[in-house]
This record gives structure tokens, sequence and C-alpha cells, in this order.
């Protein structure tokens, strides 16, 4: 689903590198964390997926497209086969939560049956099914960051991304937002997410790729956050 050949990432010359020499291959429905310090290049990572950032070599494959041969005038299409979240939720303020959510379906050309039906379902899948009168400064951090995901989800795309989206939670309600995405992957989505929240990582145990200064330096099947050594 989602495949890096030999991928190398830097933003200017002279710049470090802020991805060097990655493969990883995402298959359709796994759950992947990616973990490591800040500036690891976790987000670099993400935004090679999303097609925000092309990288200086190698190859990247999202949902069966070559983003190096993908025409600027397609990059559209493929973005509504990725939702996205993010730490600081992105909602828009002075729309309620239905509203926010509903506005991906408009944008998209839906029609109004649909959209009628699809909100108040995604809003349901993320347990908001009372909320969706409210603006978004009348929930919590944690209800915010709900309907962030029920707005990503709300198309059904095949492939989630999430970039730290804990971080501005405390941990109960982080593994309740990680629980929420847990349950969008098995039912069949394909989830990527960067984070540096060790008790989630531990708690969740999926494949964790890790990330020290661009390069990946582990990539385990149901692991920790930090590599247990043997002795
Ligand atoms: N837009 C940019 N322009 C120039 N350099 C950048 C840019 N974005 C990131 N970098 C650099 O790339 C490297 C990787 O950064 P990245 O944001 O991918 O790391 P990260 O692991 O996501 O960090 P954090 O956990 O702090 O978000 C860092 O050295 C950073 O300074």
């Amino acid at each position: 689903m989602i495949t890096l050949e030999n991928v190398s990432l830097r933003y200017a010359k002279g710049d470090p590198w802020a991805l060097r020499d990655v493969d990883l291959d995402v298959t359709r429905g796994e759950f992947c964390f990616v973990v490591g310090q800040s500036g690891s290049g976790k987000s670099s990572l993400l935004r090679l997926v999303i097609v925000e950032q092309a990288p200086t070599s190698g190859r990247v494959l999202v949902a069966g497209h070559d983003l190096g041969e993908l025409p600027q005038r397609r990059v559209h299409l493929l973005r509504r086969q990725i939702g996205t979240v993010f730490q600081d939720f992105r909602l828009l303020s002075g729309k309620t939560v239905a509203q926010n959510v509903a506005y991906v379906l408009q944008v998209l050309g839906a029609r109004r049956h649909e959209i009628r039906q699809r909100v108040p379902e995604t809003l349901a899948l993320v347990g908001l099914q009372d909320k969706g009168r409210r603006l978004p400064h009348e929930l919590s951090g944690g209800e915010q960051q709900r309907v962030a995901i029920a707005r990503a989800m709300v198309n059904k795309p095949p492939i989630l991304l999430a970039d730290e989206p804990t971080g501005n939670l405390d941990p109960d309600t982080s593994s309740e937002i990680v629980a929420i995405l847990d349950r969008i992957n098995r039912a069949g989505t394909t989830v990527l997410m960067a984070t540096h929240d060790t008790s989630i990582v531990d708690q969740f145990r999926k494949r964790v790729v890790q990330l020290h200064e661009g390069r990946v330096v582990r990539d385990q099947a149901e692991g920790g956050y930090r590599q247990v050594v043997a002795p």
C-alpha cells in the first residue's frame, strides 16, 4: 500500500539528510508506528506519502501509484485516498462538528443524501453521534481529535496517516484516540502513525519502524517503543 525504495530526502543542498536510504513496505491493512526522536524524520516520511514533498532520490509508491510519475493534476485524486490527522486537530472553528465532517464530502461533490447519511455514520464511528451541533471550542481536546478522525475517514480512504495525533492529549485520552485508530485499522484501513508517545507504542504493540537521523534503525513486528536487547 505504501512503499519507499531507497528513499533519501534533504530539503536543501548542504542540509543534513532528513531521510537516508529508507526502504519500507507497509502492506494493505497494516498498522505501523513510526517512532524516533524529534528531528529523526517521521514527519518528513509522512510528507512524502501525502505528496507534500518529493524525495531527493529513490521511489515512493502509494496505493499502486509511483509518485515520481504521478502528474500534478492527479495528485488531488491520490490525496482522496489518504485521510490525515495531526497533533493540532486543524478544525474549522466557525463550523459545527457535523459541518466540519460534511465539508470534506461537499468539496468532493457528494450528493446531499449521501452527506446526510455519511456524516452521522462517521460521527458514530468515533463516538460523537450526540455532538454534531457543537462548535470545536465547546469540545475537549480528545473530542476535537475525534472530529478530526471523523473528517479524515468520512470518504472512506484506504489509508490513514496520523502525525503525533496524541501530542496534545493526556495519557487516558491518548489511549482512547489510538483505540479508535485501531478499530478503524481492523475494519481494513492501512494506518501509518508517527509518534514519540512511548506508552502508546508499548500499549498497542504494533509494527514499529524506528528512525534515527533519517535512517531506519529498527523495523519490528509487535514492537515496543524501545528495542529490548536480549541479555
Ligand atoms: N520544511 C523543512 N525545511 C528544511 N528542513 C526541514 C523541514 N522540515 C524538516 N526539516 C528537517 O528535516 C529533519 C527531519 O525533520 P522531521 O520534521 O521530519 O522530523 P520529526 O521526526 O518529525 O520531528 P518532530 O518529532 O520534532 O516532529 C530535521 O533535521 C528538520 O530540521
